[in-house]
């Protein structure tokens, strides 16, 4: 059994959480604010199962970041991807390798940690289930979804022993040799499924039923495809896989509509963004993405919901200024 230090035990680091102590490894939720920890030291984690079920367990929180992980032999990174920097810098101060996961979606979070880890310390780990977090100390499992694992240095184990690890505690662990191009394929789903719905105001579902915006997200997802390509990601059929996911996924809220509704920053800058200034520096024009960015910014400072003919209309309206 390991010790395995948790940074950000928000939704879905109380998820993943829950799977490792419950399989028996001793888990450290590492948080930034005073009354989290007390919260999980008091109330210990409840964890509410797909039937609507709660389960509680007694687990270990601190906000003494570095000093408590130096004895974990794992760390697993489940901040939103504008605070990776921060859980870096706390993992860098260590000063000694340990395997570290970044378990989040978005471009450049890997990257973002090398900063600090060196490279062949780290593993990216994407999952489709789906977790909303409740008060400080509670999960609630959404969708049961699959995981992938793969280390971004070529060669390196890092990735197996996380696989091994959560292979005894977490359903459906696939190994990939292409970790890259798994991160890009899942922001596809991302940029295709979380602006929009953010925009609407509606659950993943809902979109399939919105013949104004389908386009929309069609188009913001082939400019997305081809800005992979110029990263040297070869993807096809995203908007498909998005489609799928909206079906699957059709009763979740997604990650950026909550994160709306509850005043929160959001990833956007981690997908829409980085597709902008990739194309930008190519010289390549993306308005969709431009557009969704800019406008998921505005609704971050002054929350409002659009019908998909508004929608449609500011797109037009803002291409017309471009
Ligand atoms: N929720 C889901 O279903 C899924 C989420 N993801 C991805 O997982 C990642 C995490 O998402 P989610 O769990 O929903 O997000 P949450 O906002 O619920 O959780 C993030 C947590 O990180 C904490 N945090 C931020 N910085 C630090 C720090 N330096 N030290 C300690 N704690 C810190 C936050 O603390 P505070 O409470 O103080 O803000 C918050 O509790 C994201 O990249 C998301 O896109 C992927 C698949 C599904
Ligand atoms: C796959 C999807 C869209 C599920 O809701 C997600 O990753 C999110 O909400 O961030």
């Amino acid at each position: 059994m390991k010790k395995i230090g948790v940074i950000g035990p928000g939704a879905i680091g109380r998820l993943f959480a829950f799977f490792l102590a419950s399989a028996g490894h001793d888990v450290l939720l590492v948080c930034r604010r005073e009354a989290q920890a007390k919260a999980f030291s008091e109330q210990g984690l409840t964890y509410v199962d797909l039937e609507g079920r709660a389960h509680h367990l007694a687990v270990e929180a601190t906000t003494g970041g570095s000093e408590r992980l130096a004895e974990a032999h794992g760390v697993i990174v489940t901040v939103k991807s504008y605070d990776t920097a921060a859980a870096a810098r706390q993992i860098g101060a260590l000063n000694r390798k340990v395997p570290v996961l970044s378990l989040q979606n978005g471009l450049g979070n890997a990257q973002t940690l090398a900063r600090d880890v060196a490279q062949e310390q780290i593993a990216v780990a994407l999952t489709t289930h789906g977790a909303i977090a409740e008060g400080e100390a509670k999960v609630w499992h959404k969708g049961r979804g699959q995981t992938v694992i793969g280390a971004i240095e070529a060669g390196s184990e890092v990735a197996d022993w996380w696989a091994d690890v959560l292979a005894s505690c977490a359903p459906v662990i696939t190994p990939s040799a292409e970790i890259q191009r798994e991160i890009w394929r899942k922001a596809m789903v991302n940029i295709g499924i979380n602006p929009f719905t953010a925009l609407l105001g509606v659950k993943n579902g809902q979109l399939l039923r919105e013949p104004d915006v389908l386009p929309l997200m069609r188009a913001a997802v082939e400019e997305a495809e081809a800005v992979a390509k110029l990263a040297g990601v070869e993807l096809s059929d995203s908007m498909e896989r998005v489609l799928d996911v909206c079906r699957h996924t059709a009763e979740n809220t997604s990650s950026m509509l909550q994160d709306v509704r509850l005043g929160r920053r959001t990833e956007i800058d981690a997908m829409c963004g980085v597709i902008v200034q990739i194309a930008e520096a190519a010289g390549l024009s993306v308005p969709h993405n431009l557009f969704l960015k800019n406008f998921i910014k505005k609704c971050e400072t002054n929350r409002f919901e659009l019908t998909s003919l508004e929608l449609k209309r500011l797109f037009e309206a803002f291409r017309a200024d471009l």
